[in-house]
């Protein structure tokens, strides 16, 4: 194992995050611009973003809460609904929007206006095949019918291998995969479909949120796997295969509704983000392969330039702050208060 003090590689982007909105864009911008060159930033707010001028709209207001000096690019994406007009499409990508997200209505935070069946967005997804922008998924059915730890794959089955079937061009990224079914699948596909993988993903199995009491911030959605699908994921990120890279999910709430009787789904992994992924690739004795993973698949995939600056990680021990203020509330990270054994030079 590779057991360097250092390690510095190409500026890595984030291909899945949520920045939120309003005062919480104080919190969660500083903390991904400083990790990230540029971002993917999910379109899930309350209402969710549908149009062309409310992504870019949106992405003003992220601007607009960067720090002066640093440097960030937010790349934008719309909300599918059952009923977004396939004209918003060309608006959308001539305003610099570069994906359209789906999310089954009912599958995860502020999806309520999602898709109902995704035949009732034909027309627009032909239009984002014609224009090529992407299509970024939430990968779980929502019947309540089916167990939580098969949604996933039973979506590919579904859903997915269907849509791909009828849009053979449109380049699709399958978010957060959390199994080996999926993990398998994409890895099988032979073009056109690439893979999100998270930091807390690689680094968790299902036992995380049940050790010594129930722990509401390891409860994301799609939810912890076995240790098995942990492994196949490992196994996928270090694989040097590029249809596999790196979205956090970032996912910041309130820490009072996540500690709560229906404590809310999501991971704030921001602010520590490339030291998870550096102590899994670690573990997996795969640090090589970690720069790909993080700067190289994932703007191949999406056809932009890879960024040409540089970070480091140092080796060094340090404790992640429990908490940061969060609009009028706290938002607790993912290790918050605990040891790391990365750190980013600032
Ligand atoms: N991942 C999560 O558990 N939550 C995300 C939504 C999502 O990405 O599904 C959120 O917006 O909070
Ligand atoms: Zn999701
Ligand atoms: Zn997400």
């Amino acid at each position: 194992m590779d057991t360097a003090a250092e390690l510095t590689l190409t500026r890595p982007d984030d291909w899945h995050v949520h920045l939120r909105d309003g005062a919480a864009l104080a919190t969660t911008v500083p903390h991904t611009a400083a990790q990230f060159a540029r971002a993917i930033v999910m379109p899930n707010l309350k209402p969710p973003v549908t149009t062309a001028a409310q992504a870019v709209a949106y992405r003003q207001r992220i601007l607009a809460a960067l720090p002066a000096g640093m440097a960030f690019e937010p790349l934008m994406t719309l909300y599918l609904t059952d009923n977004l007009p396939p004209e918003e499409i060309r608006r959308a990508r001539e305003a610099g929007v570069v994906a359209v997200k789906l999310y089954p209505a009912g599958a995860t935070t502020n999806s309520d206006a999602g898709v109902t069946d995704i035949r009732k967005t034909y027309r627009t997804l032909e239009a984002m095949q014609r224009e090529g922008v992407l299509l970024l998924v939430h990968g779980e059915v929502t019947d309540g019918e089916i167990d939580i730890f098969d949604r996933e794959a039973v979506f590919i089955e579904r859903v997915l291998e269907p849509l791909r079937r009828d849009f053979s061009e449109l380049r699709i990224v399958l978010e957060h995969i959390t199994t080996k079914e999926a993990a398998q699948y994409v890895a099988a596909a032979p073009r056109h479909l690439a893979a999100t993988i998270t930091a807390h993903h690689l680094l968790y199995n299902r036992n995380a949120i049940f050790t010594g009491g129930i722990r509401p911030h390891y409860y994301c959605l799609p939810v912890l796997k076995r240790e098995e699908h942990r492994r196949a994921l490992v196994a996928a990120a270090t694989s040097g295969d590029p249809r596999f890279f790196l979205g956090t999910d970032t996912a910041p709430h309130p820490a009072r509704l996540k500690e709560h009787a229906t404590g809310c789904a999501g991971c704030y992994t921001a602010p520590a983000a490339l030291e998870l992924y550096a102590e899994a690739f670690e573990a997996a004795g795969a640090l090589d392969r970690l720069e790909a993973f993080a700067s190289f698949h994932g703007p191949d995939f999406y056809g932009l330039p890879r960024n040409t600056t540089r970070v480091t990680l140092r080796r060094e021990a340090w404790t992640l702050p429990e908490s940061y203020t969060f609009g009028e509330a706290v938002v607790k990270p993912l290790r918050g208060g605990e040891t790391l054994r990365w750190r980013l030079v600032a």
